[in-house]
Parts: C-alpha cells; structure tokens; sequence
C-alpha cells in the first residue's frame, strides 16, 4: 500500500538495490515471516461497524467508541481461507509493508547519498527514520471484555518521526546526566503480551514526571540504550513475567550494521518479541513509570495509551527544564502524527498575540451553533440566500456570526468557495511539526527534481535565495490566503509556483493559522500527486511558499473544456483514482484534507495530478489498526448483458478481464460461468483483518469545506473524522461525471439542507456503468459510519469494482485523459495588450514584494 502510495514500481532497481541493501539483514527477515506467521495465529480483529444501523450502535456506542481503537483479539481460531490467494491478509499486509519499506529504504539510500552530503544529513540517520516499528499492544485482558475470545492485540505501526525521534532521544538521553534522568522522559520498551499477561501496562503519563493518577510505579523497569537502535526493558526480578525478563524492542532496520534484535528461540517468545513495542515512556529515578497490576482483572484498556505515549516522545525531545514547567510546552513540539486531535486537554502552542487569535476550538460548541444556525435557515427560512454568489468561500465565525469572504481573484481558475471555520482548534502548531521538520527537506521521491539543483545552484552562488531571483511571468490566481504568480528562477529556467502571502492580511483576518497548516503539510509531502514545496520565503510584510507550478490548470477548468463539460468515465477514473492515491498518503499522514473539488485539483506538465490547497486541512494523529469486515468484498453492482465496447470498465464486461489489479484476487476468465464462480467465491471466502493506517477515528468539529461538498455530519456539527473526505470524493467523482455536484440548490443554505437531507439521484444522462454509481451511492452515505472508506480508508475503495482493471500501482504510468495544451503553459508570451498589461502590473507587485527577506529552504 505505502508503495503504492508512493507511485513506487515494482520491477525498478529500487527493489532489486533495496534487496542487497537488506542482504545483512536478510536471515532476520525470513526468521520475521516465520514469526509474523506465528504472530498472526494470536491475533483478531476489531468488529466491523458497517451496516450496523443507529439504533443497534446506540447500545453499544460506548464501547465501540473505543473498539475503534481497541486492539485486537487474539484468537487460536484464525480466519478460513488464509493462504496466497488473499492479498489483503494481515500477513500480506505486513510482507507488503516490509517490501514497501524494503524498496523505500533503496530508493532512499540511492537518492540520498547526494542529497546527504550537501545537506550534511546522515544517510544512516535518514534512511533508519523510514523504519518503523511494528507494535503490538495486548490491552486489555480476555476475560475483562469478552471471555474465552482470547488476548487482544493491537497492531500499530508508529509514525516514521516517531522512530527517528526515539533514535536521537534515546542517545540524548543517554548524554543527560543520571541526575537529570531521574525526571527525564523517555523511551521504554511497551511489553506487550509477555509482559501484560504479568500486569505490565503502559502508563498514561502526562508530562516528564508524572504519572496519570491511575498508573503505579512498578519501581521495576528500566530503560537503557544498548545501541543506537536496540533498547531494553528490564522488568523486575520479581516479576512473575516468564516470556521475557529481557525484551527488545526491534526497530527494522537495514544500515550497514545487522540489525541487534534477537530472535526468540521459541514460540512463545517469538511472539512476545513481535509485542513488543518500542514506544516512551517517562523515566523517574530511572525507573519507568507504568501502572501495574498484579492481577490481569484489574488491567485497564490502554486503547488510548498511544497518545500519551507519544506525548511523552516529545517531551523526551524537550529538554528537560521545559518539562518542569509542566505538560504544556512538551505537548507544543509534539509531531504532528503524534498528537491526536481530539484529545480536548491538548493545549495548542499559539504565539499570536491574544488579540490575533484565530477562532478557539476548545469545544465543539460553536461548530454546532453554526450548523444549528445553518439548519435552521435552510429548513425554516428557505427564501434565505446567502448574499454571496454561488461557490463563494466564506469563512463562517461563531454561532449566527458568518462573514462571506471576498470572492477570487479575477485569474483564479477555481470557481467553488471553501468555508473555513475553525470552531474547535483540532489542528496543531508548527512546533508539532518541528521534530519532524528537520527532515522536511527529506524527500526522497522529489530529490532527482532539477528544481531543487536549481535552487542549490542559485543558492550556492548568492549566498541566499530571495523573490529578487525570481522573475514574475504572470499572475495564477489569488486565494482566499495568498496569490500565485508563476516565476521563473533566474538563468535556471526552472518554473515554480509563488504563493504569496501578506501576513498583516492573513492576521487581520485571523488566517495566520490556515496559512500555518498549509506551509506545514506542505513541508511533509513526497508524493507524485501533491505538490513539492521547495522553500519558504519570509518577512514581516510577507510569506512566501515556492512550490512546483502545475501548468495545466485546475479539473474544474478542464471539466469546461470538455464537449458537454463532464469528462468521459474512463478520464473520471484516472483522474479519481490519482486523487484517491494522493488522499490515501495524506492520511496516513495524518491529514484529513477536507477540502477536495475540482478547482483544487491541478494538471501537471504531464497530465497527471497534484492536489493542492492545504489551508483547512486537518493534521492528527493515525493510529494503524487491524479492521475485519463482515463484507469480505464489495458485490458487484447487478450488470445487465455484457458490454461490448472496448472502453468499457464494467470489471465483469468481457473485455477488461485480461487486467490484473493488485488488491483483490483476479480471476482470469471471462466467460459468465466464471464471473458466477467468482461471485460463489467472493461470497465464501472469510474475510482477513485489514492493516488501516488511516486516521479512521479522528475527531473534529470545525465548519469547513466548500458548500456543495460539506459532507453532512460537518453541517450538523457532529465532529467528523477522515471519512469527510470519502464524502468528498464521492462529490468530486459525481461532478466530473456529471457536470454538476448532486445537492446544489437555489443558494447555499439550500444546498447545506439538500445535503443533509435530500436523497441522492443520478441523471439519466450521461450513461455511465452502474459500478460508478454504485460507488458513487456507496461514498454518498450521509451516515459517516455507514460511508466506504470510513472503516478502512482508501483501501477499501480502491477495492470497489469501478478501479477493477486499474493498476492503482503504477497509474503514475498511465497515459493521461489529456496533456496541458502549449498554450497552457505559463512560457508562453502575452500576445495581447490586455495581457501584456496584466503582467507588467503583476510584475510591478511580485516585484514591490521580492525584497531580500528570509528564505528556508526544504
Ligand atoms: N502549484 C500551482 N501551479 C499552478 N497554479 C497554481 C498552483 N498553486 C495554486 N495555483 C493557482 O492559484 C490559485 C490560488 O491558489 P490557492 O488555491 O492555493 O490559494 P488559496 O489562497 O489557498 O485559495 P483558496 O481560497 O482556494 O484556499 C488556484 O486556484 C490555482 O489556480
């Protein structure tokens, strides 16, 4: 999945050199499998939630709130049909990660090594912080929950920044003297099931010092760096614990050096070895602080134990005077995958003066207030219209208060208008990202871009970089945060996208933080459908994001392009599947995007897509699970006869059966009689636990999104999740389709109310497939639970018949619907007066702006 997600391709030398990268590890690995096979026989799965109606949830809401989270169960008795042929197995899931990060470590070390020597970044330390371990939590004791259905595990991978920053701390701490160490947090080995079955539990620790009330020093565990990637945890010669007195926690790594992990002689312990997890705690005198429980009766669930746990990362990167002033500064540097946003006693880093502070979002109370009020306009005063046209993006303040924002720019392409309501402050600082941001300039699948040689290039010769290298060529669009100008970095002939920010604007009109999120996600990406931000340019007066220029305009422009200004299905498929695959990273890096629609999806040079626009998203924490479903495949939609139009897409059409996909078996047949054994099989097998690392259980209640994409829990304001953007999704696929989105009204608040309450309908023209509709109809859900993709992210989707035939994986190959025309391209000289005038006033502006100010460079 990752390398998928990655646009990774099987086959290249990225593989074959990530193979002989990993040769000393190579033994490791196959005693891994062996393991993993083992590991698997302990391990069941989360309840699925589909289809359980609202009422039946009601019942049992409390607890599934926390299944969400809850770890697995371990259960002798593993799911039928466990074999080769089912590639979304767990097994499969994690071969499929290794490999991935297998292929990544390659690339990386392939890449790298130029990259490391001019920014003096260690390869070593680059290529370990793409490791990451593998956890597994044995939470909460069988009988306590559930008799005789067994442990129950967790899988989880922790976020990449997580290791790296477990890797540098666990050496500072090391360098800390032992009189600091006694209140200095940092890293333990989480024992799972060897240890739990012996009342061991992480704690919930709220700083460096303390422990949550509930936890009790063990007085037991101590934590020691044994190497650079090998800790352990001693548990307590009392302890009864009889797996492992001595736990290591692996960390996967492919250095130079064999990895230190031992491998356990026996089974037992091959299990316990794969739970453990290298996760933090907080050191007092020495000892990790960890409530305990003699009996395993008296253990708690720990499904939220991960957050604290990485709270406590961060605090071990603070040092430790900050932590004696308490949790809050070490909650500010938190990673931004490492904080949950909807812990509501996170306090969130604002340097603004009081005055500037943007809309708090302590509570959801003012996001619910907006909806109220939007509801009630809609349903009760229906001849309310919003003065703003339609498609305005209007920022929506606290309960009844709503100022509609200016409308775009004049050149601005994008025609929908987002709502940008922060009414509970989900989103981190920038601080949360710092930990992570000393790699942001790591990147491995953009660091061949000749941009960044330009800009080392110009850098190198000037000293600095500042908007005087840049010549203006013209104006893009403005936004509602900044204007773009596409420049060109002098004599480089390279071309970026400049968007530029007045900070007094953005402060003025408590915007500072979207601006935040936005530079801050940018800094993260490496993806080839999201855009590479190359540097930041700043000063008082401005902020500037140098990104990569997409020449093609946006999909709304294109859309009007078109014959009847709908795209045809198959261009709609390539185009949703990039998204898709650009959705998928950016939640597993913890970001809900929730901002998709055609103006924000621009065209490259190539063809292909990059999503940009990142001021309202969303940034929280994943926390990966195992998810078992009781529909182990998406039933085909009912297909009349056979098609036999070669650009069909109906995956049980004769045609496109010669296509392999990489998710769900394919059968290579296609007579009817096959497509029926199919189905019959479909039917029979038993589902596998799904690995999901998609923030599934985020939780936000801010009022933003575009009108005729609000999905219809943001406007009832009751808290959304990253399901918001499967809603999206399915708006986004309707409109290509169709031309239009399916619940826009008369006026906004009309089209907020047919959101919510109105059932979706498909016009009878254009013809499309009914598994396009059906997908359509499946993301359209208005109950978020019920939605696809709400359970188990992206994967579930990719797996729905209308992506059958697609190879998601190497879709960055396929030959796109269509190229920008030349015309398109921002080289071209103004041909006209109007023109020419337009960009001498650009220029003049761009020109006014690109004082020599402070420039990072990523
Ligand atoms: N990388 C790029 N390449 C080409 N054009 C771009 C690029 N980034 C932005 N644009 C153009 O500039 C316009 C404004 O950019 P953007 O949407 O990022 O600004 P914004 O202030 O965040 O707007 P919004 O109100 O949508 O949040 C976009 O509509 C798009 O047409």
């Amino acid at each position: 999945m990752l390398l998928e997600a990655m646009g990774g391709l099987p086959g290249t030398s990225e593989i074959t050199e990530s193979i002989e990268d990993l040769n000393p590890a190579t033994d490791k690995q196959y005693c891994m499998k062996d393991d993993i096979n083992k590991l698997f026989e302990a391990i069941e799965i989360r309840t699925p939630r589909r289809g359980v109606s609202k009422s039946e949830q009601g019942v049992k809401d409390a607890f599934n709130k926390s299944a969400m989270k809850r770890p697995m169960r371990s259960s002798p008795s593993r799911a039928s049909g466990f074999d080769n042929s089912e590639p979304a197995s767990l097994k499969q899931a994690f071969r499929g990660l290794c490999i991935s990060q297998a292929s990544e470590l390659a690339a990386v070390k392939k890449r790298s090594s130029k990259a490391s020597r001019l920014s003096g970044v260690s390869e070593t330390g680059a290529v370990k912080s793409l490791y990451r371990p593998v956890d597994v939590q044995d939470n909460v004791p069988e009988h306590t929950v559930n008799e005789g259905v067994g442990n129950l595990v967790e899988i989880s991978l922790i976020p990449d920044r997580s290791v790296s920053n477990i890797s540098d701390q666990i050496t500072e701490y090391e360098h800390v003297p032992t009189k600091e160490k006694s209140t200095y947090a940092a890293y333990s080995c989480h024992i799972s099931k060897g240890a739990m079955e012996h009342g061991a539990e992480i704690s919930e620790i709220s700083d460096g010092k303390e422990a949550c009330p509930h936890s009790t020093d063990i007085g037991s565990g101590y934590l020691k760096e044994v190497s650079e990637r090998k800790l352990f945890l001693e548990l307590p010669q009392s302890s009864t614990a009889t797996s492992a007195n001595k736990v290591e926690a692996q960390t996967m790594s492919v250095s130079d050096e064999a990895p230190t992990t031992v491998i356990p002689s026996n089974k037992e312990q091959a299990l316990d070895s794969y739970l453990v997890s290298c996760s933090c705690t907080s050191i007092t005198g020495n000892k990790v602080m960890r409530p305990t429980s003699s009996s395993p009766s008296l253990m708690r669930p720990v499904s939220r134990s991960r957050m604290f746990v990485k709270k406590n990362v961060i605090s071990a990167l603070t040092n430790s005077s900050k932590q004696s002033n308490g949790g809050i500064d070490n909650y500010l540097s938190c990673s931004t995958s490492e904080i949950p946003c909807q812990t509501p006693e996170y306090v969130l880093r604002n340097d603004q003066r009081e005055e500037d502070k943007e809309p708090s979002e302590s509570c959801g109370e003012n996001s619910i207030e907006v909806s109220t009020y939007i509801l009630e306009s809609s349903v009760t005063k229906p001849g309310l219209r919003s003065s703003s046209c339609n498609r305005t993006r209007c920022m929506v303040k606290k309960g009844d208060e709503r100022s509609l924002s200016r409308e775009k720019g004049e050149i601005s392409q994008s025609s929908k208008s987002s709502i940008g309501d922060y009414s509970s402050t989900t989103s981190l600082s920038e601080e949360s990202y710092r930990s992570g941001s000393s790699r942001s300039g790591y990147r491995p699948h953009m660091s061949v871009d000749l941009r960044w040689e330009a800009i080392r290039c110009i850098q190198k010769q000037h000293g600095n970089i500042s908007l005087k290298q840049f010549k203006m060529l013209k104006k893009l669009g403005g936004g509602d945060i900044g204007t773009v100008y596409l420049s060109e970095l002098m004599g480089t002939n390279c071309q970026f996208a400049v968007k530029v920010m007045d900070n007094d604007f953005l402060t003025s009109r408590r915007k500072m933080t979207r601006a935040q999120t936005e530079k801050e996600i940018l800094q993260i990406l490496d993806h080839p459908f999201l855009p590479t931000l190359y540097a930041h340019i700043t000063n008082d007066k401005y902020s500037c994001l140098v990104m990569e220029y997409c020449p093609g305009g946006d999909l709304h422009v294109l859309r009007q392009k078109q014959a009847n200004k709908n795209f045809s299905e198959q261009a709609v498929r390539f185009y949703v599947a990039e998204v898709l695959l650009a959705l998928e990273y950016l939640h597993m890096l913890g970001v809900i995007y929730r901002d998709l629609k055609p103006e924000n999806v621009l065209v490259r040079e190539d063809g292909h897509i990059m999503l940009s626009d990142f001021d309202l998203s969303l940034r929280c924490v994943v926390n990966p699970m195992l998810v078992k479903s009781c529909s182990p495949v998406i039933k085909p939609p009912k297909t009349s006869s056979p098609c036999s139009e070669s650009s069909c897409i109906d995956p049980f059409c004769l045609h496109p059966s010669w296509q392999v996909s990489c998710f769900t078996p394919r059968f290579l047949s296609a007579t009817s009689k096959t497509r029926k054994l199919k189905a019959d099989i479909a039917a029979q097998v038993t589902p596998l636990p799904q690995l999901v690392v998609e923030p599934t259980d985020a939780r936000s209640n801010s009022f933003v999104g575009t009108h005729e994409y609000l999905a219809p829990e943001i406007i009832k304001g009751e808290g959304h999740g990253s399901a918001v953007d499967w809603w999206t999704f399915g708006i986004f696929l309707y409109e290509l389709l169709y031309g239009r989105t399916p619940f826009k009204g008369p006026g906004n608040e009309d089209t907020l109310a047919n959101v919510v309450s109105q059932c979706l309908k498909f016009p009878s023209y254009p013809v499309v497939s009914s598994s396009v509709r059906d997908l359509i109809r499946r993301l359209l859900q208005k109950e978020p639970e019920n939605r696809l993709g709400a359970e188990k992210g992206a994967a579930e989707i990719k797996q729905h018949p209308f992506f059958e035939g697609l190879n998601l994986a190497l879709i960055r190959c396929e030959t796109p619907p269509e190229l920008p025309r030349f015309c398109d391209l921002g080289n071209v000289i103004p041909d006209t007066n109007q023109q020419n005038k337009e960009i001498a006033k650009s220029q003049k502006e761009f020109k006014s702006i690109g004082e020599d100010i402070a420039f990072e460079m990523f």
